[in-house]
């Protein structure tokens, strides 16, 4: 199973954390840009390339000590066509790199549709009769709120191609529980009841590390409920945004994990990307102060949780 290989990665590095990659022109380095729309012009494609060269960069100084990188797709679709090549481009480029790499896409439809998704985003698709990947991640963020039938041709391709899923279940945002803390009638609330069906969905999709390839996204900035999550969900792997930008700190995402150090992977994005910032560097010197912040981050955790070991 694909998290197999995500928790390989993280006990090979003895690093739970994955770099967020959301690139905006405005975080990319003016050499860059110049460079870039030298080449382009101030165009999509021109902006798109600079991304690109940024994202590279960011990958160069990470692939050693980071185990994976989740693209943020809307930064990419922002730059139209040209930028979802990007995106396509900075997946190959990680996985030549030997990351493993979560395409934060969110997405959902009734089953046809995620059927398609799927097949975009994990699977392959189908040019008369070559088989070809898309877009060739190794997991994807998805909305399960329509329920099984959208889940389910993501568990065949996750199956079939030793893929990985991370379904929303308690988001990092200020506003999400206005739904997701909903009481049921059986008083579980509404991110409890997505957190068990994770762990249904997940039932068929068992890995050799204990966790299914039906993963749940818990926030940072709800501490308590992640630790909730953790005891009601021993099959899940948590993907954890809100470290960072959003507050989070290792204390906030401590309790993420099991008593392995295993199960939950920890996301930064602009906490890494513009770590230059914090650190009273130049823009120019933002990969350096971003291996710096990756470092810092993954020893400010390991210290919370301890030696992470296969079970
Ligand atoms: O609940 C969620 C789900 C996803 N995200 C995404 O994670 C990153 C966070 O970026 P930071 O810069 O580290 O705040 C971003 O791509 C979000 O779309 C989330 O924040 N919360």
């Amino acid at each position: 199973m694909a998290f197999d290989r995500l928790i390989e990665n993280i006990v090979k590095m003895q690093n739970p954390t994955v770099a967020g990659l959301d690139p905006k022109l405005d975080y990319v380095p003016e050499s860059i840009k110049t460079k870039c729309f030298e080449k382009y012009g101030k165009t999509l494609e021109g902006a798109a390339a600079a991304l690109f060269e940024f994202n590279k960069a960011l990958i160069d100084a990470l692939y050693d000590i980071v185990p994976a990188v989740k693209p943020q797709a809307a930064y990419y679709e922002m730059y139209g066509w040209q930028g979802v090549k990007a995106l396509c481009d900075t997946i190959a480029y990680a996985k030549s790199k030997g990351m493993f790499v979560i395409t934060d896409g969110k997405r959902n439809d009734i089953g046809t549709t995620m059927e398609a998704y799927a097949t975009a985003h994990l699977g392959h698709t189908d040019v008369a009769g070559e088989s070809i990947d898309a877009f060739g991640a190794d997991a994807l963020t998805v909305n399960g709120y329509l329920g099984t039938d959208g889940i389910k041709p993501l568990a065949k391709i996750c199956d079939s191609d030793d893929k990985g899923i991370f379904v929303l279940v308690k988001t990092s945002n200020p506003s999400s529980g206005e739904l997701q803390d909903m009481k049921l009638e059986t008083n579980e609330s509404v991110y409890e009841h997505m957190g068990k069906m994770c762990e249904g969905w997940g039932e068929d999709l068992m890995g050799k590390h204990g966790y299914s390839a039906v993963g749940a996204v818990v926030g940072a900035t709800y501490p308590e409920q992640l630790g909730e999550m953790r005891a009601k969900l021993p099959h899940t792997f948590f993907l954890v945004p809100g470290y960072g930008a959003q507050g989070g700190g290792a204390d906030d995402v401590k309790n993420a994990f099991d008593e392995n150090g295993l199960g939950a992977i920890i996301n930064s994005s602009r906490g890494i990307m513009c770590a230059w910032k914090k650190q009273g560097l130049t823009e120019e010197d933002f990969a350096v102060a971003a291996r710096k912040e990756a470092e810092r981050m993954r020893d400010e955790i390991v210290g919370c949780i301890g030696k992470i070991k296969l079970g």
